[in-house]
Formats: structure tokens, C-alpha cells, sequence
């Protein structure tokens, strides 16, 4: 079974370092909640994990092994939710799940959308267009994503935002039982999602100690 960890991370956004000396591990079945004031970093580091983004010190290791060295085989282990990520107005919720299914070249992406839909509560939405998806409606398709494939890795950006209470539920069953099965799961959020033992990182401990003009090349 894999692990992840990060080793000693620093975090560059437009020149500006958002944390530094950031390490954690996870191991299989574990979770890591990331907390901290907004603007901390807590989507930026999520971003970094994802692959979307690179430190600008420091490395992550996926197995051992640096994620670098293997990018794609990383990225095939893990499901990044972003918290704004858009659902297309045109398409039905069944047609945006299927269309991130063929992404992983397994068989029937239409088939496991609508298990992902079923499982995540939403096959009476499953034919709709998503302009008519409610806030909570579409952050629960984007969630349905992680019900598509089995993947050792979830990244997942504030995902309880305009869920309501009995979604928030669900989205910790699915987490629990993914963590059963031995995945992992990052999660950032500003309100309670309930996991059993997490590991929590508080991005405030590690933001910037370095002048923001030492790296900008602009001393005062
Ligand atoms: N695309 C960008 N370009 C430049 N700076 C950015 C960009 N995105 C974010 N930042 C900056 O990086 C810092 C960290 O932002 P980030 O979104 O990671 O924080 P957060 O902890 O997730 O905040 P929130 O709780 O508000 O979601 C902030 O100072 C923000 O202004």
C-alpha cells in the first residue's frame, strides 16, 4: 500500500512565499485535515498535492518515491475536488460525471456515473442540465467524482461547502470506507466534517518567515 508525504515544503504565489518548512505522511487509511485563516494556504498546498501546481522547495513522495520522477502514475492514484470547480451549464449531470469517467480510460463511463450519482444520493438529477443544479447539487456531482473509479488518493478542497447537514453525513461515509479500504484523504475545511483520528495541519504554523522582497529581488 502507498504512502504520501511531503518533505520540508515551501509555497510560492506570485512571488510571495504563502508557507515554508511544511512536512507531513500519511499512511494508508489515514487523514490529514488541513485548517488555518483564510488566505493561509490551505487550497494552495491542496494544489501542490494535486500535481496542479510545484513547490518552490521541498518535494512530496508518493511510495517512497518522488512524484517527480513519475508524474503520471501519480496522478493516476488520486482525485483532486476543487472547491471551484464548475459544473457545464449544457450538459446533465450524468453526461459531466461520464465525461470525467472516459478520462481514465476504464469501461462504461456512462454506467459508473450514474452508480457514482446513486451512491452519492442524486438519481433524480441525473438527467438534469447543470444550470438547473442548486449550490448543494452541484458540489454533490463534483463530489460523486470520487465514486467513479477507486483511486488510493482524495484531495479534497472545503467539500462541504453548501452541502446540507445530511450530505455532509454522507460525504463522511464515503470518506470512512475509503479509508477502510486502505485509501487516504486530505481534506481542507472550515467546518466540522467527522473523521474518525485525523491528523490535523495548521497551515498558520508554517507561513512565510522569509521577507517577501527577498524572493521578489526587490529589498527595500
Ligand atoms: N492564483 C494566484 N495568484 C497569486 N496569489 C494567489 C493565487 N491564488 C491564491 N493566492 C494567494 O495565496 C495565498 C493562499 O491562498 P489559498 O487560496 O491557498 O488560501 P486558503 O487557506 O485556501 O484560503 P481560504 O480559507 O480563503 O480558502 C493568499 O494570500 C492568496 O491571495
Amino acid at each position: 500500500m502507498p504512502r504520501f508525504e511531503g518533505r520540508d515544503l515551501t509555497c510560492l504565489r506570485s512571488a510571495r512565499v504563502v508557507f515554508t518548512g511544511l512536512s507531513f505522511r500519511l499512511e494508508p487509511g489515514g487523514a490529514l485535515v488541513l485548517v488555518g485563516p483564510n488566505g493561509s494556504g490551505k487550497s494552495s498546498l491542496l494544489r501542490l498535492m494535486a500535481g496542479l501546481t510545484r513547490p518552490f522547495t521541498g518535494s512530496l513522495l508518493w511510495d517512497g518515491q518522488p512524484v517527480a520522477e513519475e508524474p503520471e502514475r501519480f496522478r493516476a492514484s488520486l482525485r483532486y475536488v476543487g472547491h471551484l470547480d464548475a459544473i457545464k451549464p449544457a450538459l446533465t449531470a450524468v453526461e459531466i460525471l461520464a465525461s470525467w469517467a472516459g478520462l481514465d480510460g476504464r469501461p462504461d463511463p456512462t454506467g459508473r456515473a450514474r452508480l457514482a450519482l446513486k451512491r452519492m444520493g442524486l438519481s433524480h438529477v441525473a438527467d438534469l442540465p447543470g444550470r438547473y443544479l442548486s449550490a448543494g447539487q452541484k458540489r454533490r456531482v463534483n463530489l460523486a467524482r470520487l465514486c467513479l473509479a477507486e483511486v488510493p488518493l482524495w484531495l479534497l478542497d472545503e467539500p462541504t461547502t453548501a452541502l446540507d447537514r445530511q450530505s455532509v453525513a454522507k460525504l463522511a461515509t464515503e470518506i470512512a470506507a475509503h479509508r477502510r479500504a486502505g485509501g487516504m484523504v486530505v481534506v481542507s475545511t472550515h467546518t466540522d466534517l467527522d473523521l474518525a483520528n485525523p491528523q490535523v495541519l495548521d497551515l498558520s504554523d508554517f507561513s512565510a518567515t522569509m521577507a517577501d522582497e527577498d524572493l521578489a529581488g526587490d529589498p527595500a
